[in-house]
């Protein structure tokens, strides 16, 4: 008996391989003919119980023997490679090329031509929403849709992102970056010469929480040293108190800070009942958290649905009025019978999705530019010092308060601060790969003057950020100041963005609209670098193209000018020498010192690591903003 199963056993294992050997041949022909480069991979590892496979058992497993290192496809089998291995890629495969296994291909693209295109045809690459689910816990979204149900969500938040929405973002951004300076003051060992900042990527992301509340939400939200009295008659209970609203465990900004973290990933892994029954404790408190935040979010949907009924206009400015002024309108149609077209309404549990959405789309990817920025700029001094020296020139001696929109916005971003905030993106975009799904036949797209095919019958096409951005077909560059590279690609180098090519790019932005959204004014004759159309997608490119582009863009520029108007920011180098041993330094020993701390950041920043965004996980990279004039390591010349 044993033997006839041992038998059995044997010929299914070798029914496989000769199947998988087979399939994989017929693939490879395939793949060719499309006159695509390849690389062959054993099996396909899409889905999550594969992939984690993958991850956490057969690349860990494979590392321990010295031999596999030389092996092309593991490298492959990483789902984030590109941000693990940057350039690699783009040396021994050019910028597009597809892999193949037995059972599938995927195609990834680091060519700006095949980007636009790929960006643009949404029928034919669509988004392929299953990798999304775990965003629907507050209710379907924009984000997780597609095909005219995505058409008609994006219909109704996009009227919210506006100028006038631009104008609020800009002013919140100038307020709530002098809180956090007054924030870090406040805490113990700094002084409002000296802050003394342990982990800037904590402090960034209740920044950019505190805006998308404030400019998306009509929320405001305090810091920890302010008072609830500043909020005046905008105290919400639990919405933006220091205490939870009766019979709640947390607070609005708890809540989601807990259900955007990486726990929320629990509800793809069980159900629902499964984790309302759960004794552990992450699991209840996640559903807590969870049943907190949907509590706040609806109490806040309703108070905007009152807000209308009583004709305050004021509201409309934010982002979610325009859902509930969508549902209503809906609803009152109904109501009197005209009937509603499918390209109208939301129901109450996607205004609940999108709004959750936005915030969370929102609200970590800019925190991240933000966090990015700061270390980039204490680890390059120059680049810091020439920053200022382009705020000084554009701000004069006016106090934030004077600072417009209109005119300052402008000014700003198309100086070195909008030099920092593209370089910092370009480096680390916060969404590295923008994945879409080729679910019908092979598509044909161009590049260089011929014709290729992408594969289809669900082929995954990844548009990768990380590579493309280093191209050197697409990017200024000269040799590396910091390594041995003939090309400064890796390194932060803000200044290329002031070199405008009047060769590349779109030329001058008009009035008309991008992607379908309203152009802001300080994109009109903008005067920085503009790469050629696909050669830049932290946003994405086309009809889903990030609507928050915009009011991220104001929010980071609003939070550099001002941070950098009266701060500079340099590495704490208290691991390696106290401040008196700094101060009897010469200036070599300075320099010394200084480039452990720059090493040191440099690590941890390309330890980077993909959760919902590109971000630093583990230890943190400790920072001094100092009161400009009273720098300490000003005289490197670094
Ligand atoms: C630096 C900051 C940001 C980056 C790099 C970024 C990047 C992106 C990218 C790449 C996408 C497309 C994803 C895909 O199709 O797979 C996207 C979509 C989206 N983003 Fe952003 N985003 C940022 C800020 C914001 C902000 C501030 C908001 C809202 C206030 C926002 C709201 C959204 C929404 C609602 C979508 C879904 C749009 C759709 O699918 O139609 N984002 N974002």
């Amino acid at each position: 008996m044993l033997f006839y199963i041992f038998l059995a056993i044997i010929s299914y294992l070798l029914y496989t391989v000769v199947n998988n050997i087979i399939s994989l041949r017929r693939n490879i022909a395939l793949v060719k003919c499309w006159g695509l480069p390849y690389v062959v991979l054993p099996f396909n590892e899409v889905g999550v119980a594969r992939s984690a496979l993958v991850e956490l058992i057969l690349l860990p497993f494979l590392k321990l023997f010295p031999f596999t290192h030389k092996w092309i496809w593991p490298k492959f089998m990483n789902a984030f490679n590109h941000w693990t291995f940057l350039r690699t890629h783009l040396g021994s495969l050019g910028d597009f090329y597809a892999t193949v296994s037995p059972s599938s291909f995927h195609f990834e693209s680091m060519n700006a031509e095949i980007n636009t295109q790929v960006a643009n045809r949404r029928a034919e690459f669509e988004k392929p929403v299953e990798i999304y689910t775990i965003v629907n816990v507050f209710g379907r979204n924009a984000l997780t849709s597609d095909g005219p149900d995505w058409r008609r969500q994006r219909k109704i938040i996009s009227p919210g992102f506006t100028e006038r929405n631009n104008a609020r973002v800009w002013e919140l951004g100038l307020k709530q970056g002098q809180s956090m300076l007054e924030y870090w003051a406040s805490k113990g060992g700094s002084s409002i010469e000296e802050l003394k900042v342990e982990n800037t990527a904590s402090d960034t992301a209740t920044l950019a929480l505190h805006i998308i509340c404030g400019a998306g939400f009509g929320i405001p939200q305090i810091w920890p040293h302010e008072d609830e009295s500043i909020l005046g008659d905008k105290k919400m209970a639990g919405l933006n108190t220091k205490r939870p609203a009766e019979g709640h465990k947390l607070t609005f900004k708890e809540a989601l800070v807990y259900t955007t973290g990486l726990q929320i990933a629990w509800f793809s892994v069980f159900p629902e009942w499964v984790l309302q029954k759960s004794p552990f404790k992450i699991h209840q408190k996640l559903i807590a958290a969870r049943d907190d935040c949907l509590f706040y979010l609806k109490e806040l949907i309703e108070q905007k649905r009152n807000y209308r009924r009583l004709g305050f206009e004021q509201d409309a400015t934010d982002l979610i009025a325009p859902l509930v002024k969508a549902s209503d309108d809906a609803e009152r149609s109904k109501a009197e019978g005209k009937g509603v077209s499918q390209d109208e309404g939301l129901s109450e549990e996607e205004i609940t999705g999108n709004t959750f959405v936005i915030m969370f789309a929102g609200h970590e990817t800019t925190a991240n530019v933000l966090h990015f920025s700061f270390l980039f700029l204490a680890i390059n001094l120059a680049s810091q010092r020439h920053l200022q020296s382009d705020i000084d020139e554009k701000i004069g001696d006016r106090p934030a308060s004077s600072w417009s929109y209109q005119v300052d916005m402008r000014n700003l971003f198309n100086s070195m601060v909008g030099g920092v905030l593209h370089e910092t993106i370009r480096l680390i975009p916060p969404v590295p790969h923008i994945p879409k799904i080729n679910r019908g036949g092979p598509k044909q797209v161009k590049v260089d003057g011929r014709t290729i095919s992408i594969p289809g019958n669900g082929t995954f096409v990844h548009l990768e950020n990380s590579t493309l951005h280093r191209s050197r077909r697409y990017y200024p560059y000269g040799p590396s100041k910091i390594t041995d590279c003939d090309d400064d690609l890796d390194d932060f180098v803000p200044e290329r963005w002031l070199q405008k090519d009047p060769k590349s790019g779109e030329g001058e932005t008009t009035e008309q609209q991008v992607d379908g959204m309203e152009v802001a004014s300080f994109e009109v004759h903008g005067s920085l670098f503009r790469p050629v159309k696909g050669a830049y997608m932290p946003f994405s490119e086309g009809p889903r193209a990030c609507p928050g582009r915009r009011f991220a863009e104001v929010e980071v520029t609003a939070v550099l000018s001002l941070v950098f108007k009266q701060y500079s920011v340099e590495l704490d180098v208290s691991a390696w020498a106290s401040d008196e041993q700094v101060e009897e330094m010469t200036l070599q020993q300075k320099r010394d010192v200084y480039g452990e701390a720059q090493k040191r950041a440099w690590a941890l920043i390309r330890g980077s690591q993909m959760t919902f965004t590109l971000k630093m996980e583990g230890d943190p990279v400790p920072v001094r903003f100092v009161k400009r004039g009273k720098e300490r390591f000003s005289d490197l010349r670094l």
